[in-house]
């Protein structure tokens, strides 16, 4: 029901000139594919429905783990304060052909999952981006899953499909473990996921057929020559902050990168032999900041112009992911969901602080595509020309 408690506590909706649209993928029977959910410019005039914040009730059981909650209590909890909330982005609604959107890829954070950011993915895509929002299986989400194959001993009512779900759970430190060693492996298969989400886009882009194990009426080919390849940016949150630093020094392709309150302790040292070459914005929050964690950031972008550092005041780590909005004002509190700062100001100025970085870094290749071809011809031309003027008038004198 749309009490008016609700109506305040919503996921905010783009800003941008397009309508959004999202839906779901998932390639292969295996922990091995890439699972996504994309958030794209759609056609204005649905009648799609708002698609689910939460979509299966093992992200509720996944959270309570996370949160060292009895799974009995955090999934009624979670049912029951969140059951119903929607992301403002009609689900599997039509693309919007026509233009080459520049793609972003985004990755979540510790205990966090695909679909928890979609008001940083939702803003992305109505300002003209293709967000392929990825769910990592390296045992860092709360929860995630894949759809395996039934065994043939199982009963096999012609009605239900031939896979179920099979769910991974987040995996907590074990005793004695040390974290920087399990977090700096799964840093290394989270790029990978990151950098297989990009190829998964592109060859959808150049038409190749991709199967969805997903059954979502979604028109996948739909998406073909509509991402610009020569701009594509990689954002993430946290856990998904060090993931952009990774993917950067793992993959050109992305030209540059957002880290959201970047978590630095699983970037290997390797990085700061200076392994980043694109530009490389940090947002950080107020108060997600110890000496450690800024100094290996500092040292990161030390004597580079193109890394950019900037923070917002009376905003909180949970300032990015949507629980800041989905909260009420007492468990905000408690659980530190929301700081001084209004949630949605926040979110506002860490979107206009990514927007003007992306158009400043992507923009250059926007040129190379169209007119920086042009003008290199002119140059030529004009070079040419004067060359053959010097040439005339110099043989001219002499004779
Ligand atoms: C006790 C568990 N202990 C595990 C190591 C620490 C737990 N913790 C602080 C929390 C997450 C918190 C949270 C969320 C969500 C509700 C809810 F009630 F609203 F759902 C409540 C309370 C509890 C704030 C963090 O991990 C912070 N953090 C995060 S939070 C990402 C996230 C996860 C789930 C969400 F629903 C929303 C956002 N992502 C990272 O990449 C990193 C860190 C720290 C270092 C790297």
């Amino acid at each position: 029901g749309s009490s008016s408690a609700e109506k305040f506590y919503r996921i905010p909706e783009g800003k941008g000139p397009h309508s959004v649209g999202c839906t779901d993928l998932m390639t292969e029977n295996a922990v091995e594919g890439s699972f996504l959910r994309l958030y794209y410019p759609s056609c204005d005039a649905t009648d799609n429905e708002e698609a689910p914040w939460i979509p299966d009730k093992e992200y509720y059981q996944g959270l309570s783990d996370f949160l060292n909650m009895y799974r009995v209590v955090g999934e009624r909890l979670f049912q029951y304060y969140v059951g119903s909330v929607t992301c403002p982005a009609k689900s599997n609604a039509a693309f919007k052909p026509g233009e080459k959107y520049p793609l972003l890829v985004f990755s979540h954070g510790l205990g966090a999952f695909r679909t928890i950011y979609s008001a940083i993915c939702i803003e992305m895509a109505s300002q003209g981006f293709i967000v392929a929002a990825v769910e990592h299986r390296d045992e860092s989400a709360s929860a995630t899953y894949y759809c395996k194959k039934k065994s043939v001993s199982e009963p096999q009512e012609e009605s239900t499909s031939n896979t179920e779900k099979e769910w991974i759970y987040y995996r907590k430190l074990k005793a004695g473990e040390e974290e920087r060693c399990l977090r700096h492996k799964q840093v290394q298969q989270r790029a990978q996921e990151c950098i297989k989400a990009l190829d998964l886009i592109l060859k959808i882009n150049s038409g190749e057929k991709v199967m969805n194990v997903l059954n979502s009426n979604f028109d996948w080919n739909s998406l073909k020559d509509s991402v610009d390849t020569s701009r594509i940016a990689v954002m993430g949150h946290s856990f998904g902050g060090a993931t952009v630093i990774e993917s950067l020094s793992k993959e050109i392709r992305f030209r540059c990168g957002i880290a959201l309150d970047a978590w630095m302790l699983p970037v290997g040292d390797d990085i700061y032999q200076n392994s980043v070459q694109q530009p490389l914005l940090f947002i950080n929050s107020e108060k997600f900041q110890w000496a450690d964690n800024i100094l290996k950031m500092k040292k990161l972008g030390s004597n580079d112009t193109n890394k950019k550092m900037i923070t917002i005041k009376g905003s909180v780590h949970q300032s990015f992911p949507d629980f800041t909005f989905v909260s009420g004002e007492i468990i905000g509190r408690f659980f530190k969901l929301k700081g001084e700062i209004d949630p949605n100001e926040a979110i506002d100025i860490s979107n206009h602080a990514s927007l003007a970085f992306l158009q400043k870094h992507l923009s250059k290749y926007l040129f190379t595509s169209k007119y920086e071809v042009k003008l290199t011809l002119n140059s030529y031309a004009a070079f040419y020309i004067t060359v053959l003027f010097r040439t005339r008038s110099k043989v001219r004198q002499k004779s």
